[in-house]
């Protein structure tokens, strides 16, 4: 299968997930803060309410198309031992203050499923003596890795926790057969930097946005540029976005839900100004930069075509702050004008009717189009589903997916 996204809308064909398992019940009120948890959650709610948008997805998406488990490839990755050794070196060496080293031995003994537990709970039977704190954010699989046109660019996290996951991808990438086509293709920064795929939009086979955000680091964005650059992105646009939790990542205050529609969080998108750089490749091969007004002057500038920015959580201040909290903002296209977002953002919600959205529920949609092949047309459908315990994990729908292919 050829893995390309080249466009944040293109109708989705292959994405890659993580339906949580029983790491998030392992994350206790202690040491929720320090795993970038905003609350504990509920194991089984939490499932069931991922499983439902797994649902939604498989209705919407075209027959062929491939809802992937991050563990399931991770299994299958696994069975090679030279993928498992890889994995453990890597982990041994950049996890250098767990003293792994002192267990590499049964590391490389462990069967795929004891490796994958002991990764992601932080502990095997398998093993005994030896726990870590699990890694209950490969929930969030987006923030693993980019597919940039036919690129894939690997993260570097900047925030400790979410270090495991980025080993993983590696893995994945360099030795299961998923990435084949895309191996040639691998853009990585360098040790010191950062960059979370939260942060990377893909707006069209040409242009790319990148967050300069709490978790990109502006020297992990040039070197993802740089190389964007050199592999047939014309422009990539650094958007300079507040450094904080309630915003980590530009997906969770700006998002595409049409090819001319997005949705943003007013106080950090619309009321900036001046907070964007152009960067593009000069004759000589060097990257030039051109400051932009505005992300939506920008844009338009490059798009060539005019772009309306819907208010998430509304007009209201308190709403749009409310909303953008619980991830309003971050709502994740499965075909253009077809979005998928957490319901119980209801001012965002009422904004996108405003804009001729038809709102259905959860039920309703897979209701309507589980027997029929869904064939996204003229209309745009906004689809709400719960996510009262996901939400406790502050990620919203863009956040849960990793898209691998996209129609054009
Ligand atoms: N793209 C995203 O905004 N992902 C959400 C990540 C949430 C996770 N708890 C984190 O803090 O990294």
């Amino acid at each position: 299968m050829k893995l390309s996204v080249h466009s944040e809308t293109g109708r989705l064909t292959s994405v890659i997930v993580h339906t949580p398992g029983h790491e998030v019940s392992l994350v206790n009120p202690e040491l929720k803060d320090q795993l970038l948890f905003d609350d504990i959650i509920f194991e089984e709610d939490a499932r069931r309410e991922h499983l439902y948008m797994l649902k939604i997805f498989k209705t919407a998406m075209p027959e062929e198309g491939t809802i992937y488990e991050i563990g399931d490839l991770f299994l299958e990755c696994f069975a090679q031992e030279e993928a498992r050794s890889f994995f453990i070196r890597d982990l041994i060496g950049r996890l250098s203050e767990m003293n792994l080293h002192t267990i590499e031995k049964e590391l490389l003994q462990l069967s795929p499923d004891a490796l994958l537990q002991f990764v992601i709970e932080g502990a095997t039977p398998a093993i005994r003596g030896f726990a870590m704190s699990p890694s209950p954010n490969l929930l969030f699989t987006r923030d693993l890795a980019a597919v940039v046109g036919d690129n894939l660019l690997l993260s570097r996290p900047a925030k400790k926790p979410r270090l495991r996951e980025a080993i993983l991808m590696e893995t994945l990438a360099k030795y299961h057969p998923l990435f084949a086509g895309i191996r040639d293709n691998i853009i990585q920064i360098g040790k010191q930097e950062s960059i979370e795929g939260g942060d990377v939009l893909v707006v069209s086979d040409r242009l790319v946005l990148i967050g300069m955000s709490e978790r990109t680091s502006f020297s992990g964005l040039m070197k993802a540029t740089e190389q964007l650059l050199k592999n047939g992105i014309e422009q990539v646009l650094a958007v300079d976005i507040p450094k904080q939790r309630s915003s980590m990542h530009l997906d969770t205050i700006f998002t595409f839900c049409a090819e001319d529609e997005c949705l943003v969080f007013p106080p950090a998108i619309t009321e900036r100004k001046e907070n964007v750089v152009a960067l593009s490749r000069s004759s000589n091969g060097s990257v030039v930069t051109e400051s932009m007004p505005s992300l939506q002057k920008a844009l338009e500038h490059y798009l060539k075509r005019d772009l309306t920015f819907i208010p998430c959580g509304g007009e209201e201040r308190t709403n749009q702050f409310r909303e953008q909290w619980t991830d309003g903002a971050n709502v994740f296209a499965l075909a253009p004008g077809i979005i998928v977002g957490y319901e119980r953002n209801t001012n965002t919600f009422r904004e996108l009717k405003k804009h001729g959205y038809r709102l259905m529920n959860q039920y309703e949609f897979v209701e309507e189009f589980e027997d029929d092949t869904f064939i996204p047309g003229n209309e745009k459908i906004a689809i709400k589903f719960m996510g009262h315990e996901l939400c406790r994990g502050r990620g919203g729908a863009r956040c849960m997916t990793l898209p691998i292919a996209r129609d054009n």
